[in-house]
């Protein structure tokens, strides 16, 4: 009589399941990935791309059949095991680069729509500078505050995925399913990095440079590893977000000023309802992922936090046209706005409710770029940049005040002492 040991063990995120034949020639190997077990996998699936069956080498005649039905048992063994619900431990080890999405991979690899709106806020630092606008030194600023924005997220993804493969939200992002490799991430990053620096230092300036060069560091190598270790992370994480304004303000006048500090601390508050709000459905998936959350390991302090720093931002956009960063217009037209994400952070401080949380950092997505504009429509100081005849007029009076200098001095010598 044959029997049939099936044993099922992980390794690796590869199940391996091995039939062993009794008086078999060779034993029969079931290999099949465990992707998604709580995904239906049908029989065709089952026949074709998740199970691999390397039939017995020689079966003689007489024993086709049983291997038919041991075959069928083992098919019916692999759908109860594909489909029971484990948390997704297995994650594909052998990256299958795609060439053909190369450049969408490497968008998803700098997580291009967090990136846009970083660049959007470095642009407003820009904007909002007292100096004349400089279309060429702008486009240098933007695109360097994206490389390097785009080298962080890599190097960020490239430290995370074994943690990214634990949670659902990052489960499916480029390197933990293996459309790239480990070595673009890396080779992606170092390039960025480097040209986004070069353009910042030589088309910008080095207080620019410096800022991105901060910046990037303390992402990848103070806020990315901390998040595992201690909640301060999000503290840190609003200091990387309230960076890329400060770029762009030093991109437009070379120094920082009032303003700078007054959008950074912005940009700085606005981060705590918008992580805190998403952090909040994310609560299973960052526990089982090893982070170290608010949301997770003190609730209540998360819902506060969320809650004060909407009235922080409150606050700063009333004091801006304090500090003569803005008109008085900007603390009127922005009094709607940032009251109705105080709403939102209240009612998520009261429910702390999945519906609450979403619509709260849904919210924060329109807020940040319409604040944005806002603080650049009602700009107080607006310098432009003269014309080349302005300049030649400004020089030819400058030039003819001089001369007439020591004519005044020697037909009017009592007004020297006036
Ligand atoms: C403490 C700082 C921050 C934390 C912890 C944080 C965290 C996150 C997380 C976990 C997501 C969901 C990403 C995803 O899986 O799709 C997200 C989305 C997003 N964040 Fe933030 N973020 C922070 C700061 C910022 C900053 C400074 C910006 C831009 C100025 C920003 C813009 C965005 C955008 C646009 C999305 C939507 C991305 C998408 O839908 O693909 N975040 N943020
Ligand atoms: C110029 C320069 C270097 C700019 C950097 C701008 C930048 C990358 C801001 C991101 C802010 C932030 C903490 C995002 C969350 O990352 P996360 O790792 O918590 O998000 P995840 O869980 O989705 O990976």
């Amino acid at each position: 009589m044959y029997s049939v040991v099936l044993r099922t063990r992980l390794l690796n995120g590869i199940n391996r399941k091995t039939v062993v034949f009794k008086n078999f020639p060779q034993s029969t190997t079931l290999l099949y990935s465990s992707a998604a077990p709580q995904k239906k996998i049908d029989d065709d699936k089952l026949n074709h791309e998740d199970v691999l069956v390397t039939k017995v080498a020689s079966i003689h005649p007489i024993q086709t059949d049983i291997a038919k039905i041991i075959q069928d048992e083992v098919k019916s063994q692999t759908r109860q095991v594909a489909t029971r619900k484990e948390p997704e431990l297995a994650w594909r080890i052998t990256p299958s680069t795609d060439a053909s999405n190369l450049v969408k991979h490497y968008l998803m690899l700098s997580k291009i729509r967090l990136t846009s709106l970083v660049v959007i806020t470095s642009m407003a630092g820009y904007a909002m500078a007292p100096a004349p606008f400089d279309l060429n030194t702008f486009l240098m600023c933007s695109v360097g505050t994206a490389l390097l924005s785009g080298s962080a997220n890599s190097i960020n993804q490239f430290f995370e995925t074994p943690f990214d493969a634990q949670m659902s939200r990052t489960k499916n992002r480029v390197l933990v399913k293996g459309y790239l490799t480990p070595l673009h991430a890396v080779g992606f990053a170092a390039v960025a990095a480097s040209t986004g620096l070069l353009i910042l230092s030589h088309g910008v300036n080095d207080l620019t440079a410096a800022l991105g060069f901060t910046n990037l560091v303390l992402y990848t190598c103070i806020y990315t590893p901390m998040k595992r270790y201690s909640i301060l992370n999000t503290w840190v994480g609003s200091i990387v977000g309230s960076i890329p304004p400060l770029m762009g303000w030093a991109g437009c006048c070379g120094t920082l000023g009032n303003g700078a500090f007054v959008l950074a601390g912005l940009l700085y508050a606005w981060q705590f309802p918008h992580f805190n709000a998403l952090s909040w459905n994310l609560r299973p998936d960052y526990s089982r992922a090893g982070y170290r959350m608010m949301a997770v390991t003190n609730p209540a302090l998360c819902r506060r936090v969320a809650l004060r720093y909407t009235g922080v931002i409150g606050a700063l956009s009333l004091s801006a046209p304090l500090l003569d960063v803005t008109n008085m217009w900007f603390a009127l037209e922005t009094l709607p706005l940032n009251a109705y994400f105080g709403y939102l952070a209240w009612r998520f401080y009261k429910e702390s409710d999945s519906g609450s949380s979403r619509k709260l950092f849904r919210f924060s997505l329109l807020h940040l770029p319409v604040l944005m504009v806002l603080f650049l429509i009602n700009k107080k100081e607006w310098v432009f940049k003269k014309s080349k005849d302005e300049i030649i007029v400004e020089k030819a009076v400058t030039d003819s005040i001089g001369q007439l200098k020591p004519l005044t001095a020697t037909l009017l010598p009592n007004t020297q002492k006036l």
